[in-house]
């Protein structure tokens, strides 16, 4: 770890100064497109206008023979689109394979100025973190970047769990870290096939009601992903970055994706993952506050004047804490409605 007067020192001559704090913009979705997919890439324009983040995948869902397509793809995409308020990110390959070196030469060289965040996979602790930060400071200041690139690492190894608090305070650059539940099943040696979401297997059950095990029990599924969910929330909470939930793989369980969205959102994620077009509004439903806790929210912190003491509204009672919860909802609705009017009427903001 850099101590704390040398933490916000570029890391190379000439690169751009870190930043103090991570730009809080709205983040409901990341959604995932395939730059070497000329059919996928030919939405980009139109997609980018709907979504608050598009990302060029370069990493897994690629395959081996279209890794420079995909690269050179996103790079014409990037050169030729004008995302508006969108932002541009990209999922390089994991820093263990042979592209990871060139996506990141090529990206920053080329596109740097367009790019807002690069996600790195697969990370496993501060190292990895500390790599990049210092490549992309050599090349930011190469590219003549006058504003840093950020960095998002992917939870998706048991030991980039164990690490998780280290890296997402590992530089200035953390932008906010996802849930990678594929890779991360895998290194667990959990017991699912499936991309995210839950298990059938996984539950509880009530007690024997009779010497009959089987006789009146019932069982509720529980949720798979809580504890690392709640974890990865605690370590960007604690570090001022933004967690959230990552894919959901069932495309066609609309139903099941939305629940998994929400439960993320209630534990304090600002978005998810959109990796097909019907995954977009799942997201910006779930991750855009309720317009009646909103209308709640600003009646509390109206009620709440510096926001000291104690009221009751409608039977409950509301103090200092129930309004910083109040102003965090309102917070995101008014950051949501300055970019969708939509929102901003339904908020009445
Ligand atoms: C699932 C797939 C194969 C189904 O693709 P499809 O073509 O079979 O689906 P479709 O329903 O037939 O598609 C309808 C239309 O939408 C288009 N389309 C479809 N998807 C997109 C998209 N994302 N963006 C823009 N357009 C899209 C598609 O091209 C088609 O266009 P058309 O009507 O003109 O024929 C496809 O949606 C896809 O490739 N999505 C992205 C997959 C991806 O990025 N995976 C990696 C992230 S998850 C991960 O890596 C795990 C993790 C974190 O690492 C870990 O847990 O460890
Ligand atoms: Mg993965």
């Amino acid at each position: 770890m850099r101590p704390p007067r040398t933490f916000l020192r570029p890391l190379a001559v000439g690169a751009p100064a870190p930043v103090t704090e991570i730009p809080v913009k709205p983040s409901r979705m990341i959604h995932f497109f395939d730059p070497s997919n000329e059919k996928m890439a030919a939405k980009v324009p139109d997609i980018a206008a709907k979504v608050d983040i598009i990302l060029g995948n370069l990493e897994d869902a690629i395959k081996t023979e279209m890794k420079e397509a995909a690269r050179q793809g996103l790079v014409d995409i990037a050169k030729k689109t004008d995302f508006g308020e969108t932002q541009l990110w990209t999922r390089v390959n994991s820093l263990d394979s042979p592209w990871v070196l060139d996506d990141l030469t090529t990206l920053v060289t080329e596109i740097g100025d367009k790019l807002d965040v690069i996600m790195v996979p697969k990370v496993e602790g501060a190292q990895d973190i500390h790599y990049v930060d210092r490549l992309l400071a050599q090349l930011e200041a190469r590219a003549g970047l006058d504003r840093p690139i950020l960095v998002h690492a992917i939870l998706e190894t048991a030991q980039g769990m164990v690490n998780v608090e280290e890296i997402a305070g590992a530089s200035p650059r953390m932008q906010g870290l996802s849930l990678g539940p594929a890779d991360l099943a895998a290194s667990r040696r959990m017991k699912t096939t499936r991309v995210g979401g839950g298990h059938p297997g996984y539950l509880v059950r009530t007690d024997p009601v009779s010497d009959d095990l089987t006789e009146g029990r019932t069982t509720a599924q529980q949720d798979l992903w809580h504890y690392t969910i709640a974890r990865m929330v605690d370590a960007c909470a604690a570090h001022d970055i933004l967690p959230f939930y990552g894919p959901f793989g069932d495309i066609k369980d609309v139903v099941a994706c939305e629940d998994q969205f929400r439960n993320a959102y209630l534990l304090g994620c600002v978005g998810a993952w959109s990796l097909h077009p019907v995954q977009i509004d799942i997201a910006k439903k779930v991750f855009s506050p309720d317009p009646a806790d909103v209308a709640h929210a600003k009646r509390v912190v109206e009620a709440m004047g510096d926001g000291s003491g104690a009221v009751m509204i409608d039977g409950k009672m509301e103090d200092d804490a129930s309004c910083k919860q109040c102003l965090v909802m309102l917070d995101l609705a008014k950051a949501l409605a300055e970019r969708d009017p939509e929102l901003a009427e339904a908020y009445d903001l």
